[in-house]
């Protein structure tokens, strides 16, 4: 679910992308990178594998000069984990070209073929990312305008959207020329653009969401719509266009469940209202099919840290105490957007401990965003138990998940879904609780547009396996369970998958 930032200032950028970037962390933390051009019109780039604070250090911040830039932290949903898959990503031709990108092209393998057809373009790494950047340079170098002009840079865009398939909020960045931004027909991954006034100039930044925007003290403006192109020059010209044929909203409906921060607001819609409503539904779809344990219920617990807006809602429509039950450790990431089930699992026992004495001969009701491999609620639920629980019901605030994810969401192949071929109660069984309970898609798709009412449909793929894209098939989807399975990627070796051209140590 990678996160992206751009600036275009008029004064240096490097510590505003840092600290934009520190708050998309939670959407990406295999790798992170910033790149800026210099007063010599050269890039200046840091990128290696990590969270941000530690990827950056004082070197390479002072690395880092200039007033405007990318910045992108991964989670890899293409290619590896390799930091020669780490973003942004570079071309030298035309001008000197650098890219980030959120979300996961389906048509990879086509595209990196049809550079080669088309253009003798080698593309090194598995990464679509980087066969994203080098369609749009390949387009870019068929302008011989100099400068290029907007419609130039729009033609670029159009003829790039017609090629690639698949979900992006992308942003590239043209030495010479400025950022341009822009994002899928059907707005699946989000992009808000933001601006400030710095000594009577604009400076403007485009961000996943808006709390990168918040951090740095730029104003919310809008989102960039689905199939739109900003183009801004580093003179702070700015310039759009709808660059696709009837663009359509259909954002990631899992970006609300557990991707976005509570804080952020996109697609106009807040993350955190959102949240409330989704626990709302859920407390009276459980206080209307759950009449006979109702009473015994006596505490709702949440699985911090993205359920808890939820699961407070959840005990005041039942009228529950609410309490805090697990202990996050803060010093351990998100262990769903980790690379490998390995270190998932061992991870989700060194994120979260119980307090006994909240579990101690009492019947809870466990609530978490979501039940995805069943990683968390499997070791949740025994440590109740290990804590003397008497009864352990579950309450997900979304669906059943029981189909992969080709939009940016790393989740290849049902096999690894816990709910995939199993009704609730064999669900309920497999994670070991009493009584399970999953949000109807219908109230979670109203929580979402009680925020926003001009959405009307969603990617909601990982609950329907609809692909909105219409060019997912079943070859597909087996190609990419054969080759992005859990234990194909535990095989590839370190040295086997790192295809890094740029070393650094
Ligand atoms: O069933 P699973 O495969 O475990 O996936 C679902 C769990 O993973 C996420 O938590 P995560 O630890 O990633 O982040 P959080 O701290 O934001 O809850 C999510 O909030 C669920 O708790
Ligand atoms: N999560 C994402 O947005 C991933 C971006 C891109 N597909 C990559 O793998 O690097
Ligand atoms: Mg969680």
């Amino acid at each position: 679910m990678c996160g992206i930032v751009g600036i275009v200032g008029h004064s240096p950028v490097n510590q505003a992308i840092y600290d934009g970037l520190t708050l998309l962390q939670h959407r990406g933390q295999d790798a992170a990178g910033i790149v800026t051009i210099d007063a010599e019109n050269r890039f200046r780039l840091r990128k290696a594998n990590g969270l941000v604070s530690d990827v950056f250090r004082q070197e390479h911040m002072l690395r880092l000069q200039g007033h405007v830039g990318l910045g992108h932290v991964r989670y890899p949903t293409a290619g590896s984990s390799s930091v020669s898959e780490a973003q942004p990503f570079y071309v030298n031709s035309p001008y000197g070209l650098t890219l980030v990108h959120n979300g996961n092209l389906t048509n990879n393998a086509e595209l990196k073929k049809l550079l080669f057809t088309l253009a003798k373009r080698h593309v090194n790494t598995n990464s679509d990312s980087e066969a994203l950047l080098n369609i749009f340079a390949y387009y870019l170098d068929q302008h011989q305008t100099e400068p290029l002009t907007p419609e130039n840079i729009f033609e670029t865009v159009r003829n790039t959207n017609k090629v690639i398939k698949g979900a992006y909020a992308c942003l590239t960045m043209i030495i010479g020329h400025g950022i341009v931004a822009f994002r899928d027909p059907l707005g699946i991954r989000p992009l808000v653009l933001g601006k400030r006034e710095e000594s009577g100039k604009t400076e403007y930044m485009f961000a996943s969401e808006t709390t990168a925007l918040d951090i740095v003290g730029f104003e919310y403006v809008r989102d960039v719509e689905p199939g739109e192109a900003i183009y801004i020059t580093f003179d702070g010209e700015f310039h759009s266009a709808i660059c696709a044929d009837n663009p359509k909203l259909n954002p990631c409906i899992f970006e609300y469940v557990y991707f976005a921060r509570p804080d952020s607001v996109i697609n106009g819609v807040s993350v955190y209202g959102a949240r409330v409503h989704m626990g709302r539904f859920l407390g009276e779809k459980i206080a209307n099919e759950w009449k006979d344990i109702l009473d015994e219920i006596d505490v709702v617990i949440p699985i911090p840290e993205t359920s808890t807006d939820i699961a407070l809602q959840i005990a005041n429509v039942l009228n529950k105490p609410y309490r805090q039950g697990y202990v996050k450790n803060r010093y351990v990431a998100r262990t769903f957007i980790m690379p490998g089930q390995a270190q998932r699992k061992s991870s989700v026992r060194r994120k979260l401990n119980a307090i006994a004495s909240e579990f101690k001969g009492k019947n809870v009701l466990l609530v978490d965003d979501s039940i995805v491999r069943g990683t968390t609620s499997e070791q949740i639920v025994e440590m109740a138990r290990l804590a003397g629980a008497n009864k352990v019901y579950f309450a997900s605030a979304a669906p059943e998940v029981r189909y992969p994810n080709v939009y940016g969401i790393d989740m290849p192949t049902s096999e690894e879904l816990v709910a995939y071929n199993r009704s609730v109660e064999e669900i309920a069984q497999m994670i070991g609780v009493d009584r399970l309970v999953f949000q109807d898609l219908e109230a979670l798709f109203k929580a979402v547009q009680l925020e926003n009412p001009e959405i009307k449909a969603f990617d909601a793929s990982v609950f329907t396996g609809e692909y909105i894209t219409g060019d997912i098939d079943q070859a597909y989807l087996d190609s990419i369970a054969q080759a992005r399975n859990d234990k194909a990627k535990s095989q590839l070796s370190k040295q086997e998958e790192n295809l890094e051209i740029y070393n650094e140590s």
